[in-house]
């Protein structure tokens, strides 16, 4: 099985995040910068960490969310940095992303953010939603799925359910806590092996990782939960 665990780098120190990368390479499948990173130090950091990467694969997750024409502009001007993921929020609408993956290419997976898993029905109600997560993470996954993109990101809450509707999405999946281990401010989460085990392609995992004491511990007692 490659390994579903993508680590999630969120740093603005860009020692901490080289070391880091070195410390779990091989234990992990992928590295994900996300925005503190990027704010911090840009396609020049990108390019630093890429070069300590192993076989691992490289996630940016920049949550583009404009108007179709800059989200095309932001896209190609990403090309340069060979990432293998990119996000984009869901709720740009369809030819946000279509422009989104159009401008990616075949190479470069573009995966459409549903609900943040930050969020639980109370939070989707004071911005206007009166669904379920779980309605509103279908609706946004069937908007990706037909604009083209190759997948989406949801909660290990919905992931079950998405899967069986499109069977070769890529589905990536935050909102992952071990056994115990604090939510932090996640809302909608699940343990690893249970995420995967309900059709997670890629688990997201951050400060169960980052903020361990040995990160290279936890991510092998993740890995050993996974196998
Ligand atoms: O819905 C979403 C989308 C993205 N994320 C990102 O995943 C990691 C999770 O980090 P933890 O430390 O494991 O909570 C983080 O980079 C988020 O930006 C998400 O959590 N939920």
């Amino acid at each position: 099985m490659t390994n579903p665990v993508f680590v999630a780098v969120d740093t603005a120190d860009l020692a901490r995040a080289e070391n880091l990368v070195r410390q779990l390479s091989g234990l992990v499948g992928g590295i994900k910068l996300g925005l503190q990173f990027w704010n911090a130090h840009g396609p020049a950091g990108v390019r630093q960490v890429r070069a300590a990467l192993g076989s691992e694969r490289l996630f940016l997750d920049l949550k583009l969310h404009d108007i179709p024409h800059t989200v095309r502009g932001a896209v190609e001007s990403l090309a340069p940095l060979g990432v293998d993921l990119l996000t984009v929020h869901a709720a740009g609408g369809r030819d946000m992303m279509r422009a989104a993956k159009d401008a990616a290419g075949p190479d470069v997976q573009v995966v459409g953010v549903t609900v943040l898993t930050s969020m639980a029905e109370p939070d989707l109600e004071d911005i206007g939603i009166d669904d379920s997560a779980e309605l509103q993470v279908a609706r946004l996954a069937d908007l990706s799925r037909t604009a083209g993109l190759d997948g989406i990101v949801c909660s290990p809450l919905e992931v079950e359910q998405r899967r069986a509707a499109w069977p070769d999405g890529v589905f990536v999946v935050p909102g992952i806590r071990p056994e115990g281990a604090a939510m932090d401010d996640q809302k909608r989460a699940m343990p690893p092996r249970a995420a995967l085990e309900a059709g997670a392609t890629i688990l997201v995992i951050g400060r169960p990782i980052t903020s361990a004491a040995d990160p290279a511990a936890a991510a092998r007692a993740i890995a050993q939960s996974l196998a």
